[in-house]
């Protein structure tokens, strides 16, 4: 997979060279491209930003220095009109989620557009929407000063479900939110030596050997959790497996 960045803040994704992200780079298995926005500007100032039309607090991030940053992505990219999935960090976005995640994990290439200030000129996103796939993508409902940490969770989310990217010991196949995985919803609690630690007893039952018993027990554990702090996960997976078994709520 190739993957693009164009940023004021390239310093902000250095995360890419380490750990998951990083040893696929290195491996190869991860192309991953930092584009400084301020390069494509032409004034002395190298000016990125202006006030926004219509009034209002903050600056707009311009449209030029954003269409030639584009512009020079799918320039260099394979040719034979091969171009990117843009993805656009926005709270307005559609929610990231481990579906999109594997969504976005089969594409072959992936741009990404992380604003500052108030955001991007609308009219980048649509020009770039008449010759690219772009998806808007909320990482969650609050607000950040960038997009540049949200590029950040959703490449480490895309870059894991990368074959060969995880070893099989940490193999992403047992995701709790992989699709058709949603019976284990959250992963439950976990504890590794010593079994008894500040007078704290690792439970009794992971130290049975029995395994029918263990992925019972974990699965329960996961379950109460995920009901105590996700009850509409919880009631969206009950909805798919009264459906799964054509049951009526
Ligand atoms: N899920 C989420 C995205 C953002 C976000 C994304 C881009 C910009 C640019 C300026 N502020 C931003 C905030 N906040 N929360």
């Amino acid at each position: 997979m190739r993957i693009d960045v164009v940023t004021i803040f390239p310093e902000y994704l250095a995360p890419l060279d380490l750990s998951l992200v990083g040893k696929a780079r290195a491996r190869g298995q991860l192309d991953v491209r930092l584009h400084e926005l301020r390069e494509f500007t032409h004034d002395i100032h190298r000016t990125v930003d202006d006030t926004p039309y219509g009034g209002g607090p903050g600056m707009v991030m311009k449209p030029e220095p954003w269409s030639e940053a584009l512009d020079t992505v799918v320039a260099s990219g394979p040719g034979e009109g091969a171009v990117p999935t843009l993805v656009v960090p926005t709270p307005s976005g559609r929610p990231f989620t481990q579906e999109l995640a594997q969504q976005l994990a089969a594409e072959p290439w992936l741009a990404f557009a992380p604003a500052r200030y108030e955001g991007i000129d609308r009219r980048v996103i649509e020009d770039a929407a008449d010759r690219m796939p772009v998806v808007e993508v909320s990482i969650g409902d609050y607000v950040l000063a960038g997009g540049e940490v949200a590029v950040l969770v959703i490449v480490e989310a895309v870059a894991r479900l990368l074959p060969g990217v995880l070893g099989n010991a940490e193999s992403h196949q047992d995701d709790s939110f992989a699709p058709g995985r949603m019976a284990d919803l959250l992963e439950g609690p976990v504890y590794t030596k010593p079994a008894d630690w500040r007078g704290r007893e690792v439970p009794e039952v992971l130290l049975s050997g029995h395994h029918g018993k263990i992925a019972r027990w974990r699965r329960e554990q996961a379950f109460a959790r995920t009901l105590a702090h996700r009850p509409d996960l919880v009631a969206r997976w009950r909805r798919e497996e009264m459906d799964k078994h054509d049951l009526k709520a």
